[in-house]
């Protein structure tokens, strides 16, 4: 077995987003059963944590509006599965069906706060806390993420203490997890490792962190290395590089699962998933949205995959 090198860490957890972050932005709404096999499909390849879906207002995001019925035709191996829920009626809905997981998600910025949660800054805590509180007394896990790490479309630059304020306020409601979300992909390398040292300093160590990276400025695989140097054992992906967020138009694709697959192999860092079967389920969903998926590694292998 190959050693990491350069200290970095032996294992990486991938908590794959392709299901709820990728789908989530499409146009075409694909139907349950599709979503249902792709959900299927990625727990096969051996990725270890898949979200499945979100239970937030339908009509804020009609492509998950099947939320429920998604999760009714994953039947029991569904219930381990993370979903997203911004509020008391979310985790409602969750609880109705036996879920074990749920992330809530939040924002460092007034702007995005009001956009994508129609709250205030404030607000948005007050929203969560019994909502957390509810899910802790449940049995629940929560993750929690924090949007506009690196820079907000609307408001610009986002100052680091405010991210690190924003991030302890989610984590003290009870969260055992924070997602570092680099919404619109504006992070470079330098500013990755601020902002983990930053988190440090305040008493969160890299092994309650995640880094959610987007690809809009080609930087993902870059900041991820950063972020692999300070510790960061965790990193959110999407099959195929599917992504984006509604409420944010200048979000594009997430960071590719298959392109953090390669460069961990890559690097000796052990990540427990089947390459080739990810690439056939991203060439595979890439048939039902009518586009090739814009990952390299996807796009360098799907002849190979079938
Ligand atoms: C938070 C709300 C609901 C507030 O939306 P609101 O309109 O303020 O809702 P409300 O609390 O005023 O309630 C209004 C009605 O909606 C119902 N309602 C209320 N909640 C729900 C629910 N959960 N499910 C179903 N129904 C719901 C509620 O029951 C009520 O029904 P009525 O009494 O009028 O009949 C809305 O803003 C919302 O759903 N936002 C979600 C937006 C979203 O999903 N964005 C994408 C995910 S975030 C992301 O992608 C970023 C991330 C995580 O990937 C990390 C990164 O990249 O940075």
């Amino acid at each position: 077995m190959t050693v990491p090198a350069d200290g970095l860490p032996a294992h990486v957890t991938i908590y794959e987003v392709g299901p709820r972050d990728g789908l989530q932005n499409e146009q075409a709404i694909v139907p349950v059963e599709v979503k249902a096999e792709f959900v299927r499909r990625l727990v096969a390849a051996g990725l270890p944590v898949v979200e499945a879906t979100s239970f937030v207002h339908p009509r804020w995001v009609p492509q998950l509006a099947d939320a429920a019925e998604l999760m009714a035709e994953l039947g029991e191996a569904g219930r381990h599965l993370p979903v997203l829920v911004p509020n008391e009626r979310g985790l409602d809905r969750a609880l109705e069906l036996g879920l074990e997981h749920v992330a809530i998600f939040g924002s460092a910025t007034e702007t995005f706060a009001s956009k994508n949660l129609n709250r205030t800054f404030d607000e948005q805590f007050a929203m969560f806390e019994p909502t957390v509180a509810r899910a802790r007394e449940a049995g629940m896990d929560v993750r929690a993420y924090v949007s506009m790490c690196f820079g907000d479309p609307w408001e610009g630059a986002v100052g680091i203490e405010q991210v690190v304020a924003a991030g302890t306020r989610l984590l003290d409601l009870g969260a055992s997890q924070l997602s570092l979300g680099d919404t619109i992909g504006v992070a470079t390398a330098g500013h990755v490792k601020a902002l983990v040292a930053a988190f440090a300093a305040a008493g969160v160590g890299t092994d309650r962190l995640a880094m959610h990276f987007h690809d809009t400025y080609g930087q993902a695989l870059a900041n991820t290395y950063a972020a692999l140097q300070e510790g960061i054992t965790t990193f959110d992906a999407s099959a195929g590089g599917l992504g984006g967020c509604p409420y944010a138009r200048s979000a594009t694709g997430n960071l590719a699962t298959e392109d953090l697959v390669w460069m961990l192999t890559g690097l000796g860092i052990d990540h427990g998933v089947d390459l080739d079967a990810v690439v056939a389920t991203s060439t595979w969903m890439a048939g039902h949205l009518g586009r090739p998926s814009p990952s390299a590694v996807v796009r360098a292998l799907s002849g190979s995959a079938g």
